[in-house]
């Protein structure tokens, strides 16, 4: 085991995972990751690319204990994974590609953004709570003032910074971040991506993040995985990988840049 793994927030080892769709002769079976081998250490950005179908969004439901592979190992800050909400609450977090996926629509921002805390610090009493959601919203660049604003009454931009400060209020060790900044325009993409790179660097989070982008892949992540049909091709460090991908599949990517 390498020593980057031995103290990794998320490690896969041998992950397999199938999906059988269809009846009679249209029956089939795909597998959607083949042995796939991983692993995020503390403060590091792991990019995942790969085309459509891939199996992208099925490493990221591995990776949040969302979906149990069918075969290897997955653990989450040295332990076995667990399906359970409780015990992973907290640890892990996600900031999807459209935040009114995290965000209820009917719902102040404020609550949205505490309520992550409701599950993993019930030693906060409310009052606590809705100060360290002002301090999270701070944090992500907006006015606390926010807290009371609904999801329809802000920018694209400013709702991803509302879903990553809903990740990051439990102080969570691993966030994946699944075509986070896909659906925003180039300018703010950037801003997002200045920001994720920031509150790493303080909070030292572990991260998996999925894109397609492989431009913004290249300016958040420390190292890329390429998953090709389910293979993990290449794992290689970022400015490597950019300079000389060696995988042909890797190198096919890159052209289409
Ligand atoms: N629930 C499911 N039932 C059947 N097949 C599935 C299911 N989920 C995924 N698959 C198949 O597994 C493979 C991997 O899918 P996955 O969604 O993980 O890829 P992806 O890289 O995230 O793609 P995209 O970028 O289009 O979201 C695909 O062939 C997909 O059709």
């Amino acid at each position: 085991m390498s020593v980057a793994a031995e103290n990794a927030v998320l490690e896969m080892r041998g992950v397999s995972v199938s999906f059988t769709s269809g009846a009679g002769a249209k029956r089939r079976t795909v597998r959607a990751m083949n042995e796939v081998s991983l692993s995020v250490a503390p403060g590091e950005t792991l990019g995942l690319v790969g085309e459509s179908g891939s199996g992208k969004t099925t490493t990221a439901a591995v990776a949040l204990g969302l979906r149990a592979p069918d075969s290897g190992d997955v653990r989450l800050l040295g332990r076995p994974m667990s399906r359970s909400r409780r015990a992973t609450a907290g640890k892990i977090q996600a900031v999807l590609q459209h935040p009114h996926w995290s965000l209820n629509p009917r719902r102040r921002v404020g609550e949205s953004v505490r309520e992550p805390l409701t599950v993993a610090r019930r030693d906060l009493d409310r009052e606590q709570q809705r100060t360290r959601v002002g301090e999270m919203l701070e944090h992500v660049g907006l006015n606390p003032g926010f807290a009371d604003r609904y999801p329809h009454e802000l920018s694209g931009g400013q709702r991803q910074r509302v879903s990553v400060a809903r990740a990051l209020v439990t102080e969570p060790r691993f966030i994946v971040f699944d075509e986070a900044v896909s659906a925003l325009d180039v300018a703010v993409q950037m801003q997002i991506l200045a920001l994720i790179r920031e509150l790493q660097q303080q909070h030292r989070f572990g991260a998996l993040f999925i894109s397609h982008d492989l431009g913004a892949v290249q300016r958040v992540a420390d190292r890329v995985a390429v998953l090709f049909r389910g293979d993990l091709v290449e794992t290689a460090g970022t400015a490597q990988f950019f300079a000389a991908p060696s995988h042909p599949y890797s190198q096919q990517l890159l052209e289409t840049l």
